[in-house]
C-alpha cells in the first residue's frame, strides 16, 4: 500500500472512530434517560403495590380485631364501613368455619361458598389468589382480574385496574409475588419477568425492583429500544448527524495534520537536525583537456516520505533563515567526505554554494575559520547568486575579506534575473559561472545563446574564468570552446553523485 493511501485510510479510521465514538456516548447517555424512565415507572409501580398491600393490611386488621364470630348487620356494617374508606379494595368477604357467608356488597350469601386454594401464602398467614377472570356475586355479568387476598376472617377483592396508572409510560411492566421457587403473576404482562430474566435483552431497556417494605413483591419493567427510538426519531437522527459530523470533521482534521506533518518546511526543519540532507558532487571538467579539475558540491534531501528537489528546500531554507545552519552542515559533511578521497589530486577545485544573506550577515568570515576548510588540500571556491543582498557596501567588504583569506569567489546563475554588472567590476570574484538556460539555448540558437560571445568579452576584460554550466551535448560544448569558455558542468561529464560514486568515478577518470 502506498504511503498516501495509508495516510488517507488512518484519516478515514479516525473518522470512523470519532464517529463510533460519538453514536456510542449518544447510546450511553440515551440509555441513561431510557433507564431513568423505566425507574421512574418501576417505582411508581412498587409505590402502588406497597400502598395495596397497606391498605389491605389495616382494613382487615381492623376488621379481624372486632372478633365478630358470625355476619349479622353489625359485622357488614363495619366490612362496609372500612371499604368506604378503600381506594383500591372493592369488596370484603367474611368467613365462618373457612366458607364465605357474606360479602360487603351483597350481604348475607343464600349458600355459603368454599374458599378456593391460593397461590401463594405471605407472611402471617395472608393467602393470595390472583383470578384472571372474576365477578364479583354482586355482579356476575361483569369479569374482571382481581387479585382476593384472605388475612384470618375476611377477605378483599382488589382490582388492580382501581391503581392510576397514567404516569407509567412503559407499555410492558408486570407485579408479582417472587419467592426462591415460584413467581407469582399479579398484574401486568404475565411472563414478563422470565422473559426478561432469560432472553436477550439490550442494556438500559429493562428492570428488575423489588419493594422494600415487602421484598417479595416485584415489578419488571421492560421499554424496548426500537419503541424509545421511534418515540425519539428526530432526536436520534439529529444526534447521528452530529456524530457524522463530527466522524467527518476528525477525518479531515487527521488528514489536514498528516498533511501538514508532511508539510514540506516541517519536514526539511526536521531534515536539518535528522540528517536528512546529504550532498553530492557533479563533475567540472577542463574542456580543453577533458581533464575533471574540480567538483560542485549539490544538496540533496530525502526522509521517510521521499526525496525533495533542492528547488523546493532551498527557497524555504531561505525564507526561514535557516542557510548558514545548512551551509554548516554542508561544509561539516563534505569535509568529512573529501578528507578520506585520495583519488582527488591536491589542489582539486571544490565548488560550494553559498547563501547571500549569509554574506551580508557577515556569517561567511566563520568559514575562514572553521578548521580545515582553506588549510584543506583544495582549493575552495564560493559560488554565489547575485541578489539585493550582494548590493550592499557591507556584503562588498565581506566578500574581500574571503577573497584576502584565499576563498576563489564565483558569481553564479550569470545572466539570470539579478545580474548587476557593477557588481562585476566593483566585487572581488574570480569566476563566472554562465547559467544552463544560456546553455540549453544553444540547440535553438536563441537570443540568450547569442549573448554567450559577449558574456565572454566581459569575462576577458574582467580578468575572470568562466565555467558553463547544464552542458548535455557534443554541439554546445563545440560551440562553447568556440566561443572561449574554459570550463564546463553537466551532464555530459557526469551527474551530481554521492561520494562513494564520485570516488569511483574520478579513479575510473584516472585509470583512463
Ligand atoms: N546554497 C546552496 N544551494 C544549493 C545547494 N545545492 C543545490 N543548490 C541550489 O539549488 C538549485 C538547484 O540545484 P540542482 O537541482 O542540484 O541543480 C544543479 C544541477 O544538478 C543542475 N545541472 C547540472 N548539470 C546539468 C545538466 O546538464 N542539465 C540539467 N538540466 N541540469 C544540470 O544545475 C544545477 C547547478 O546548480 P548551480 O550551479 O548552483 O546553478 C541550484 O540553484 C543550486 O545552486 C547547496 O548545497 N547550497
Amino acid at each position: 500500500m502506498k504511503k498516501y493511501q495509508q495516510k488517507s485510510l488512518f484519516a478515514g479510521l479516525v473518522g470512523f472512530l470519532v464517529c463510533i465514538f460519538g453514536v456510542v456516548i449518544m447510546a450511553i447517555l440515551a440509555g441513561q434517560r431510557l433507564n431513568y424512565q423505566i425507574q421512574a415507572d418501576a417505582a411508581l409501580l412498587i409505590n402502588h403495590v406497597e400502598a395495596v398491600d397497606t391498605e389491605r393490611e389495616k382494613l382487615l386488621s381492623a376488621l379481624n380485631a372486632l372478633n365478630y364470630t358470625q355476619c349479622d348487620d353489625t359485622t357488614l356494617l363495619a366490612m362496609r364501613r372500612a371499604l368506604f374508606d378503600a381506594t383500591y379494595l372493592i369488596d370484603i368477604g367474611f368467613f365462618k368455619n373457612d366458607k364465605l357467608v357474606c360479602t360487603a356488597g351483597n350481604g348475607l350469601l343464600a349458600t355459603p361458598l368454599n374458599d378456593k386454594a391460593p397461590d401463594y401464602i405471605e407472611r402471617d398467614g395472608v393467602r393470595v389468589r390472583f383470578a384472571p377472570a372474576f365477578s364479583l356475586i354482586l355482579f356476575p355479568e361483569r369479569i374482571m382480574q382481581a387479585i382476593i387476598v384472605r388475612q384470618h376472617n375476611y377477605n378483599a377483592i382488589i382490582q388492580p385496574a382501581k391503581i392510576d396508572l397514567h404516569s407509567v409510560r412503559a407499555k410492558n411492566w408486570q407485579v408479582f409475588f417472587k419467592t426462591k421457587q415460584t413467581i407469582n403473576h399479579l398484574t401486568g404482562v404475565e411472563g414478563l419477568y422470565e422473559k426478561i430474566s432469560s432472553s436477550m435483552v439490550l442494556p438500559y431497556e429493562s428492570l428488575v425492583v423489588c419493594s422494600q417494605v415487602t421484598p417479595n413483591y416485584c415489578v419488571a419493567v421492560f421499554s424496548p429500544w426500537r419503541e424509545y427510538i421511534s418515540q425519539k426519531s428526530m432526536l436520534f437522527l439529529i444526534c447521528l448527524a452530529l456524530c457524522v459530523l463530527a466522524g467527518l470533521s476528525a477525518g479531515l482534521l487527521a488528514s489536514y495534520y498528516m498533511a501538514t506533518k508532511r508539510s514540506t518546511w516541517r519536514r526539511v526543519r526536521r531534515g536539518l537536525y535528522h540528517q536528512s540532507f546529504y550532498w553530492t558532487y557533479q563533475p567540472i571538467i577542463d574542456l580543453q583537456t577533458q581533464q575533471v579539475i574540480g567538483c560542485e558540491v549539490l544538496a540533496r534531501f530525502k526522509d521517510k516520505f521521499g526525496e525533495l528537489a533542492p528547488d523546493e528546500f532551498i527557497p524555504l531554507i531561505r525564507k526561514h533563515q535557516q542557510t548558514w545552519v545548512f551551509t554548516q552542515a554542508m561544509v561539516t559533511t563534505i569535509l568529512n567526505e573529501l578528507s578520506e578521497a585520495s583519488q582527488l589530486p591536491d589542489g582539486f577545485k571544490v565548488s560550494l554554494n553559498i547563501f547571500p544573506y549569509d554574506v551580508q550577515q557577515g556569517k561567511l568570515s566563520e568559514l575562514i575559520q572553521m578548521p580545515g576548510l582553506l588549510a584543506s588540500r583544495f582549493s575552495i571556491c564560493l559560488e554565489i547568486t547575485e541578489d539585493e543582498y550582494l548590493d550592499s557596501n557591507i556584503a562588498h567588504g565581506h566578500l574581500q575579506s574571503l577573497a584576502d583569506a584565499g576563498f576563489t569567489l564565483s558569481i553564479d546563475d550569470f545572466g539570470t534575473g539579478y545580474s548587476n554588472l557593477a557588481n562585476l567590476q566593483n566585487l572581488s570574484f574570480h569566476q563566472l559561472k554562465i547559467d544552463r538556460t544560456f546553455v540549453q539555448d544553444i540547440a535553438t540558437a536563441g537570443l540568450k545563446a547569442s549573448m554567450i560571445p559577449y558574456i565572454m568579452e566581459l569575462v576577458s576584460k574582467l580578468g575572470y574564468t568562466c565555467v558553463a554550466e547544464g552542458i548535455e551535448t557534443q554541439e554546445q560544448e563545440a560551440i562553447l570552446k568556440i566561443a572561449g569558455v574554459q570550463f564546463g558542468q553537466g551532464w555530459k561529464y557526469g551527474k551530481p553523485m554521492p561520494i562513494k560514486q564520485f570516488k569511483q568515478f574520478m579513479s575510473s577518470k584516472e585509470k583512463s
